[in-house]
């Protein structure tokens, strides 16, 4: 048979096929349309030089949406939207841009090391398998990607590694962040197969607006950065890829706000764990199990979550701020927990819990920060805090001269004034918490200049610095008069009670 002979029977013998697979696909049911398509796709590939690959946007029966798809459907958005003639267009990340993807059935090309490949976004109506769906049909999306046979290799080897790789940094820088909660509040649907809630994580905490020494500052951002950077280096000494953090220090110095800087520094997500509301060691690990990477845990007030502080009751300890506050605090939390009806009903174990941190379980995922906050630092089980669990003990403390500075810019968008001065003299004589020292910053009517703030600082500063006096002569006669009394060994409770009511009453009447 003759060359030109053959191409015109391959050709007639197509067009053939053709006719015959529009009429099919008018008139025939779906099952017999199938059958027709498979038969003539493996003709047709006898004679076709191209081959094709397609990105489905749901496999099978999976729920979940194929990252794959979505991988490639963010590699064409940023790469080959600019070629596309129809565009459909998405809300971005922060409500403010538009996300601009392929619409159905537009075909692009891309070029990658002198090969040329077309991508074309395609959808098909299936019929639903579930018997209780209200619609018979559903759409079915995919990318289909078509290339020369003979680039086989570098299509399958390479490109398509680096559209995944691309796509998927592209999908990270776009995403919007979650922050996650188990907290019992949130009612689950029955069909929801996560126990985590989620919302739009919007904190707007850097460490740039955090007062704190500014080495501190930049060891710790350091810290981060490094381990966010660290993938080889932790598969290399066998490690799992995480770390924890323990934020330590009285209320209103800035462990809830470090959290949120954190995230934003390195673009993760956060989980909030609330440890009262987990049933038991089963559940927990579950919860663990469906954390992502590039997020951090976050158990806030570890100490009041279970009974995991082990030394909590024992007499004679010392903390780092106001014992008898810290006492009192511990119980009225634990009590609030209590009330909310959730504490009385977890079993989670002091054991449970070092398993989550650094079990087997603990390495799936990877990427992941966990951090613990708590104001007792010294009332925790040493085993829950010791290094190789929580890596990096922070303390957050009173507020410093630097950090008034930041909180000043921060503020009133001040770097300098007179008043600083008595600021910086005062501030390092009395313990004011961040917290304090922002809210007297902060303008309580329009009318309220920078001078007017920071005299307000100055005002609660002062205040402060009194009450500090008082506390410590008051503490100095109670010591004064245990000693005269010299009963302190025998009978040190009693007398103590009414040394503190004398000096307390010598107090009054000396003010
Ligand atoms: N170091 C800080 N830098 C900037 N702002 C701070 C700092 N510390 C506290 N603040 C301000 O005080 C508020 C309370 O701080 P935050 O909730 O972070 O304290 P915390 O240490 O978590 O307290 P708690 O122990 O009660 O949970 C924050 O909203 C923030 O505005
Ligand atoms: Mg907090």
């Amino acid at each position: 048979m003759k060359m030109s002979e053959m191409w015109a029977t391959m050709g007639s013998t197509l067009a053939s096929f053709m006719f015959l697979w529009t009429i099919m696909r008018q008139y025939c049911p779906y099952g017999v349309q199938r059958f027709f398509e498979k038969y003539t796709h493996r003709i047709m590939s006898y004679f076709y030089p191209y081959i094709r690959i397609s990105f489905h946007e749901y496999m099978g029966d999976r729920l979940k949406r194929s990252e794959a798809y979505a991988a490639v459907e963010a590699y064409l958005s940023a790469n080959t939207s600019k070629s596309a003639k129809r565009l459909k267009a998405e809300m971005g990340k922060d409500s403010s841009n538009l996300v601009l993807t392929m619409d159905e059935y537009e075909r692009v090309t891309d070029d990658y090391d002198g090969v040329k490949v077309w991508w074309v976004s395609n959808k098909v109506m299936s019929p639903t398998r579930s018997p209780m769906s209200y619609y018979p049909e559903q759409e079915k999306r995919f990318y289909k990607l078509t290339f020369h046979s003979k680039n086989r290799d570098t299509i399958t080897e390479s490109y398509l590694k680096h559209v995944m790789r691309e796509g998927k940094e592209i999908r990270l820088r776009n995403r919007q962040r979650k922050l996650y909660t188990n907290s019992p509040g949130y009612k689950w649907p029955s069909y929801k197969q996560t126990m985590w809630s989620h919302i739009v994580f919007e904190h707007p905490a850097t460490f740039d607006t955090m007062a704190m020494e500014p080495e501190k500052k930049k060891e710790i951002i350091e810290d981060l950065v490094t381990f966010s950077k660290s993938k080889d280096f932790y598969a290399r000494i066998g490690k799992a890829w995480k770390r924890g953090y323990l934020l330590y220090g009285p209320p209103g110095t800035g462990k809830s706000t470090m959290i949120a800087a954190m995230a934003n520094l390195l673009a993760y997500d956060v989980y909030d764990l609330e440890l009262t509301a987990v049933k038991d060691n089963t559940e927990l690990r579950k919860l663990l199990i469906e954390t992502t990477s590039k997020s951090i845990i976050v158990i806030e007030d570890i100490d009041c979550s279970l009974d995991l502080t082990g030394q909590r009751k024992k007499k004679g300890d010392k903390s780092s701020w106001d014992e008898d506050e810290a006492e009192k605090d511990v119980i009225g939390r634990k009590e609030a927990k209590e009330e909310g009806g959730s504490s009385g009903c977890s079993k989670v174990t002091l054991s449970g819990l070092l398993n989550f941190i650094d079990g087997i379980w603990s390495a799936c995922g990877g990427e992941r920060l966990i951090v613990f906050t708590t104001n007792y630092v010294e009332k925790l089980d040493p085993a829950l805090i010791r290094r190789g669990r929580m890596d990096k003990h922070i303390q957050l403390s009173y507020c410093t001269f630097d950090g008034f500075k930041v909180l000043a810019n921060n503020y009133l968008k001040l770097e300098t004034h007179p008043l600083f001065d008595t600021i910086e003299s005062l501030i390092g004589e009395v313990k004011i918490t961040p917290a304090d020292v922002a809210e007297n910053l902060m303008p309580k009517s329009p009318l309220d200049d920078p001078h007017k703030c920071l005299s307000n600082l100055i005002e609660a500063l002062e205040e402060a610095a009194k009450a500090e006096e008082m506390k410590q002569r008051s503490s100095h006669i109670k010591e004064e008069l245990l000693q005269q009394n010299g009963s302190i060994k025998e009978n040190g409770e009693l007398h103590g009670d009414k040394a503190m009511n004398q000096c307390q009453i010598w107090l009054v009447n000396d003010t």
